[in-house]
């Protein structure tokens, strides 16, 4: 039996890790949730999966909460409530579900408890993946990925010897405007741009993914997990979104890992890592039925993101932090209908431009260069 915590159990990958426990009750028990503002799902969850802790985003909700839920749950709020969460004594492992850089702190706790990190909050990495990956080699603590191309990697690299991994390939599905021109994306609404052609996600990333930054966002992230050099990650146009990543040998060999686009399937491996259980699905990949996969060279001006994630990756230190507070502002005011699409890239740029790198940042230079930088940006937009 295995012990899990979950920040973010009110979300697309929360709600996907608990179909993964709920459809495997003997081998695995929820032992403490987070969740933000949806009081709703969250005391529907924690009478079916019964954790001991549950924390809630504000005071307000955590007043309302300690009435509603069985006395045998304790209620806490707040960012200390997500870090009493990530360290939950009979945890073994930590499901980081949790959106933005929130997940930093709760993160580095959970790694200095010594928790295995099962991560899909990419935020955490790209903000501050040097702090992360130095504290988990610290404590000896292994961080699973759950982002599906970061997970397919993590498998095409099983039983092989990460030095002889030449190139990492990240596929992307192009997003909901992959079909269309900059021109085009002047007057794209929301709602259109909520339309991801192959998954069902949380809202922001799926603006991410029609921007193109959840994959500069997922090379970062690749860099920190793989330990690989920017110059030897690639990315590659797929739109099918069935093969989710590869990685190439030094002897021209390629290994890819495949399946269909279901969220569950790397939630579960990173929980039952190094073994496999039954799928929650029934419906498995049918290439005949596919019949063709395409692959198409990647137009950086197009995508203007992934230059800004490369280049922040490459100067390091504190940029991808400005790059992610920056882009999680912006999305923000993009999904409030206060900035249009392309204004998005714009003001990453100019958040990008003013900053004054710190090549090493301490814990609490990152927590300060991500408000300057999410103050920065709201001054822009007022
Ligand atoms: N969805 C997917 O398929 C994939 C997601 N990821 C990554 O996983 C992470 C989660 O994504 P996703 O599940 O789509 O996101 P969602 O928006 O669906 O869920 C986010 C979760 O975090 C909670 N939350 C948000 N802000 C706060 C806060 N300030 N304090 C406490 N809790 C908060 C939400 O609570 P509430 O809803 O109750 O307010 C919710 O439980 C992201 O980093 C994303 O990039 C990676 C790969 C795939
Ligand atoms: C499911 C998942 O891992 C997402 O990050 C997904 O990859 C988004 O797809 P694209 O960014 O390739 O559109
Ligand atoms: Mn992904």
């Amino acid at each position: 039996m295995k012990h899990i915590s979950l920040l973010g159990a009110t979300g697309s990958i929360g709600t996907q890790t608990l179909d993964v426990i709920r459809k495997h009750p003997n081998h695995f028990k929820l032992e403490s949730m987070s969740v933000g503002k949806n009081i709703e799902l969250a005391i529907e969850q924690v009478h079916e999966f019964t954790p001991k802790l549950l924390s809630v985003q504000s005071e307000e909700d955590y007043d309302k909460l300690i009435h509603e839920v069985p006395s045998s749950t304790r209620v806490v709020h707040g960012n200390d409530g997500l870090i009493e969460v990530a360290t939950t004594e009979k945890s073994e492992i930590l499901v980081n579900a949790v959106l933005g850089s929130v997940g930093l702190s709760p993160t580095l706790a959970a790694i200095q408890a010594g928790k295995t990190i099962a991560i899909a909050n990419k935020e955490t990495l790209v903000t501050a993946g040097h702090l992360v990956t130095e504290e988990a080699k610290r404590y000896n603590v292994s961080l699973l990925p759950v982002d599906s191309e970061h997970s397919a990697i993590f498998q095409a690299l099983n039983g092989e010897n990460i030095k002889e991994a030449d190139r990492l390939i990240l596929t992307a599905s192009g997003g909901s405007f992959r079909d269309r021109s900059r021109e085009d994306l002047v007057n794209v609404t929301v709602r259109e741009a909520l339309n991801h052609p192959n998954w069902s996600m949380g809202a922001k990333i799926t603006i991410d993914s029609a921007t193109m930054m959840n994959k500069g966002l997922e090379v970062i992230e690749a860099r920190w997990l793989f330990d690989m050099p920017y110059e030897k990650i690639d990315v590659v146009l797929h739109k099918e979104s069935i093969i989710h990543s590869m990685v190439e040998y030094i002897d021209g060999s390629v290994i890819a890992q495949l399946g269909t686009p279901d969220m569950r399937v790397p939630i579960q491996y990173a929980l039952t890592y190094p073994k496999r259980l039954q799928s929650i699905s029934h419906e498995r990949l049918n290439l005949w039925e596919l019949g063709a996969l395409h692959f198409t060279k990647l137009d950086m001006d197009r995508f203007r993101c992934i230059s800004f994630a490369y280049e922040a990756g490459k100067l390091g230190g504190t940029m991808p932090t400005v790059l992610n507070a920056a882009n999680e502002t912006a999305v923000a005011y993009f999904l409030e209908n206060r900035l249009s699409f392309l204004e998005i890239e714009h003001v990453i740029e100019q958040a990008l431009e003013r900053h004054s790198l710190i090549k090493k940042p301490t814990l609490e230079e990152i927590i300060a260069v991500d408000a300057e930088t999410r103050a920065f940006i709201h001054s822009t937009i007022k």
